[in-house]
């Protein structure tokens, strides 16, 4: 148990820690150390000899001065087989504020340093354990505040979406070797034609299945930042009234007065299993107040960018609101509110339920058809799919490069190599396999430190 003054070995690689588990009062807090020192930071902690890797021992951890901070597990699991890839301790102590400040001394005193948000998962990806792809799932996983969004993580994490692209990368280098050895060596007045015709039907295969992932990252895109819905309609029509039936409580203020709403209210739900943020707005007229004006084109705006609309008619009202109609697309869900005031109406090129947000009746149809429209429109499609914008950038990047390259392959023969190498290009940056740290700085930071 004797002092280390430096956490860095003869290579320049740091040993790092963190507080895995959340901070604050718990059963148990779990620290991990990585890097070349953290079998030594473990030996100076504890008295008698360190585990054998991978199997859990119950230890005294000391500090510095050899006094016990706290029983509890100790495990090394040593590189290259770990999660960072190199040399791991972790730490098992009881979870209170006090044993985990003395123990967090300790660790820096045995030779440790602070680890920075993400540093965990960087280092297991620049040690080849996942890749970029990989760490994003991981990521996405760690946030997943609802069920489709850890379903899509999870398998993002585990090498969906790597596999996918992987054979792209395989079908693309197929074609690469296949051009290159046939302009090197051609051996017939005719090779041009031959080239054309050998190796269109898999780039045109290729370019099929991006196609389907590009069309399907919308999907992919939404479930992971979440779904929006907003609220739209004329004043009075019973909007907050609405909301606050899904919600369960009062989040908007109803009066009987037009224009109670002004502000954007979001109510953030569950809806079939996906994250949903849900916005009551402004109700849509002419007017002539400087500040319903502008809730009026949040309104406005808000709706359009949402990925579905609930217009909540007032059906005592024999006429539609035009500006509100407006601005419905072909899946939107209509609402005859008031129900309980008037007999059913209908209003078929939409999805069109009766209720009341008085009384509550026919709510659960509407509830359960909602599900519905949910669970269809962004269901997942079966084969793992892009997720980020920036993985629908890569891909698009490399498709657009593999139409390039089979038109040169009519054309002009020699040039296609160039085209499939970009491909190839915009393919290794969707793994992370080119340096762009800019990319790599952005996507760790998100990480929660301990990760
Ligand atoms: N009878 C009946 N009254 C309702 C129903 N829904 C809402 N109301 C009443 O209609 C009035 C307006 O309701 P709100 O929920 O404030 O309507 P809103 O569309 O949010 O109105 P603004 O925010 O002003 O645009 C209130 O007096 C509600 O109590 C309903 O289903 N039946
Ligand atoms: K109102
Ligand atoms: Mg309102």
């Amino acid at each position: 148990m004797s002092n280390i003054s430096s956490h860095q070995n003869s290579d320049g690689v740091d040993t790092i820690f963190a507080l895995a588990t959340a901070a604050g009062r718990a059963g148990v807090a779990v620290f991990r150390v990585s890097g070349p020192k953290a079998v030594d930071v473990a030996c100076h902690m504890t008295d008698i000899e360190v585990p054998k890797p991978r199997h859990a021992a119950y230890r005294t951890f000391y500090s510095q001065h050899s006094e016990a901070i706290d029983d509890g597990l100790l495990i090394i699991m040593p590189g290259p087989a770990s999660f960072t890839g190199e040399n791991c301790v972790e730490f098992q102590t009881h979870g209170s504020p006090a044993v985990v400040e003395a123990m967090a001394k300790a660790i820096m005193q045995a030779g440790a340093r602070q680890a920075e948000a993400g540093e965990f998962t960087r280092r297991a990806f620049q040690n080849g354990r996942m890749d970029l792809t990989e760490a994003e799932g991981l990521a996405d996983l760690i946030d997943a505040e609802s069920d489709a969004q850890r379903k899509q993580a999870l398998r993002q994490m585990q090498g969906g979406l790597k596999t996918r692209y992987a054979g792209w990368k395989d079908a693309v280098l197929d074609a690469l070797a296949q051009i290159e050895g046939e302009i090197d060596f051609p051996d017939e007045a005719d090779i041009p034609d031959d080239l054309a015709h050998n190796a269109d039907a898999p780039l045109t295969a290729l370019i099929e299945d991006m196609d389907k992932a590009l069309d399907n990252a919308a999907i992919g895109e939404r479930v992971r930042e979440g779904l929006t819905i907003a609220i739209v309609g004329a004043p009075n029509a019973g909007k907050s009234s609405v909301i606050n039936r899904l919600a369960g409580r009062d989040a908007a203020i109803v009066t009987d007065q037009a224009g109670t709403t002004r502000d954007i209210i979001d109510v953030h739900m569950n809806i079939a299993g996906f994250a949903v943020r849900l916005s009551d707005t402004a109700g849509l007229r002419e007017s002539g107040d400087a500040i319903e004006a502008e809730g009026i084109r949040r309104a406005v705006e808000r709706a359009k960018e949402s990925d579905i609309r609930i217009l909540v008619h007032d059906s005592t009202e024999a006429d539609f609101d035009p500006q509100s109609l407006d601005l419905l697309e072909d899946e939107d869900i209509v609402l005859f509110n008031k129900s309980d005031l008037n007999r059913p109406k209908s209003l078929s090129s939409f999805n069109n339920f009766d209720v009341s947000a008085i009384t509550g009746q026919g709510f659960e149809v509407f509830q359960l058809a909602l599900d519905d429209i949910v669970k269809r429109r962004f269901s997942p499609a079966s084969e793992a799919g892009l997720t980020r914008a920036r993985h629908r950038d890569c891909v698009s990047r490399a498709r657009a490069s593999l139409a390039a390259a089979r038109k040169a392959l009519k054309f002009a023969p020699e040039l296609a190599g160039d085209d499939l190498r970009s491909a190839l290009q915009a393919l290794k940056e969707l793994a992370g396999e080119t340096d762009i740290e800019a990319v790599f700085d952005r996507i760790f930071s998100r990480f929660c430190v301990g990760k």
